[in-house]
Parts: structure tokens; C-alpha cells; sequence
């Protein structure tokens, strides 16, 4: 792990609504991803998960505080990943199309074939054998080989980061270790691409994260090595979080 980070938020606050219905959602919120780690970003229900890594990829903007990122652009640069995959991926497209969009939209200097090569390239990585996917719709996948074409399709132009949020909560159990293994094989082959994961699941956190950032009600409870979070909790919350999970 590098020392430089990928991603660095410093002092971040979010409110959403208006007037008498805004409520403060972020409280100065710093948070840093580095290149090649798994940072996962966990909480309860509507502790502000989702809305800081939203900010964080440059998909929503802070009220105040600052977002850097060590590249060009956030926006280009990045994979998404959510929770339900089918309505990530257009109905009336096979799969081999919609894995290869991000690639023929941005960039155009490659050919077709070079596209297609590299679209079977990333179904490959995630575990899906091309010469049965590329030509299927989408509803003829499972929940979890359709999470896998998305996760195919955000690291097909080799993003330098990775979010996904809640990417295994809509895919039933025995589908879920598919999944993980697809992650793992994208961290064994790009080992410089990070990954931030928003998940309330500790059992999947504790395998695939290197670092875990608590948030409770909007801020920061704690950060640190997932041995350390989960072996050692500093807060009360974070040990009712695990208390929870059972772990
Ligand atoms: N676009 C929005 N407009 C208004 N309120 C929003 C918006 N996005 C999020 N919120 C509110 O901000 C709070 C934090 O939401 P967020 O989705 O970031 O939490 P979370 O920790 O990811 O929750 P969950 O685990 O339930 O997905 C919630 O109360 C949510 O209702």
C-alpha cells in the first residue's frame, strides 16, 4: 500500500432537503483511500455510507470541505458497482454490449475487435466464461452472474478505483462467495486499483477489507487496519456492530 493516497476527503459536511426538512446527513468527515486497498465504509442504516462515497467519486457534491483526488479525473477514472445489477444493466442489451460501453464510449482509439477482446477479458476475470455470457440478456442471468457483468463492466477500462455499495445485499447467500471471489481475482490482477466497499456485512468486510471506516449518525467513529477495528474496537458502537454481526 502506497503512502500517497488515490482519494483524500478532509472535513467534509452534507445536508439534504430544505428549510425546516434539511438535515445535516455528513459531520466533518475526513477519509482517506489509498491505491491498491479494500477500504470499507460501515455503519447502521442511514449513517451516511452511501453519501460519502457518493462524494468521495465525485457523484454528489460536499457542502463544505474538500475532496482530492491524485488523477485527472474521478469521474472517468472510477467502476461502479450497486446493489440491484439488473437495473445497472439495460434489459435490452446482451452482455457483451453493455460490458464494452464504458470502453466505446471513452475510448475511442481502440478498435473493435481490441473492445471485444478486452470486454471477454473482464467477464474472464470475474468468472464468467465470454463464450457463454457475451451473447445473453440480462434476463437470462442469475442475480449474481448479473452482479458479476457489472462488476465486469466497471473494471473494463481499468478504473483506478472501485466503488461498490452494497454489492452483495441483493444476491442470495450461495451466489454471494461468487461475488467475493470476483473481487478477489480484480485485487489479485490490479493490484493497483483500490476498492471501497459499503457493506453492514461484517462477515464479507472482515474478508475483503484491509482497512474498515466506522460512521455513526454522520461521523466518523473510528478508522484503522480491519484486525484492529474488528479485534480491538475503540468505540462502544462499533463493538454493538459486532456484537450484532456475531462475528
Ligand atoms: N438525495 C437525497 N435526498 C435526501 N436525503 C437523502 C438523499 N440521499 C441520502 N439521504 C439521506 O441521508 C441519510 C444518509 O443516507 P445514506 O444513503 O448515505 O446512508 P447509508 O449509511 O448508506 O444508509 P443505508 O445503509 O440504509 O443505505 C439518510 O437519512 C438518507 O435518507
Amino acid at each position: 500500500m502506497s503512502h500517497a493516497p488515490l482519494l483524500s476527503a478532509r472535513n467534509v459536511n452534507k445536508s439534504f432537503g430544505r428549510r425546516a426538512d434539511r438535515r445535516q446527513v455528513l459531520f466533518d468527515v475526513s477519509a482517506d483511500v489509498f491505491p491498491g486497498e479494500c477500504l470499507a465504509v460501515i455503519g447502521g442504516s442511514g449513517s451516511g455510507k452511501s453519501t460519502l462515497t457518493r462524494i468521495m467519486l465525485g457523484l454528489e457534491t460536499a457542502d463544505s470541505g474538500t475532496v482530492a483526488y491524485a488523477g485527472d479525473d474521478i469521474r472517468r477514472e472510477s467502476g461502479l458497482v450497486f446493489q440491484d445489477p439488473f437495473s445497472s444493466l439495460d434489459p435490452r442489451w446482451r452482455v457483451g454490449r453493455s460490458v464494452a460501453e464504458p470502453l466505446r464510449i471513452q475510448r475511442r482509439d481502440l478498435s473493435r475487435d481490441e473492445i471485444d477482446a478486452r470486454a471477454a477479458a473482464a467477464l474472464r476475470t470475474v468468472g464468467l466464461d465470454p463464450a457463454v455470457f457475451l451473447g445473453r440478456y440480462p434476463i437470462d442471468l442469475s442475480g449474481g452472474q448479473a452482479q458479476r457483468v457489472a462488476i465486469a463492466r466497471a473494471i473494463v477500462n481499468e478504473p483506478r478505483v472501485i466503488l461498490a455499495d452494497e454489492p452483495m445485499s441483493a444476491i442470495d447467500v450461495a451466489a454471494r462467495i461468487q461475488i467475493l471471489d470476483a473481487f478477489a481475482a480484480i485485487r489479485e490482477t490490479r493490484r493497483e486499483t483500490a476498492l471501497v466497499m459499503v457493506s453492514h456485512d461484517l462477515g464479507v468486510v472482515r474478508h475483503i477489507a484491509d482497512r474498515i471506516l466506522v460512521l455513526h449518525d454522520g461521523r466518523v467513529e473510528e478508522c484503522g487496519s480491519t484486525d484492529a477495528v474488528l479485534g480491538n474496537p475503540q468505540s462502544a458502537y462499533t463493538r454493538e456492530l459486532i456484537a450484532a454481526a456475531s462475528l
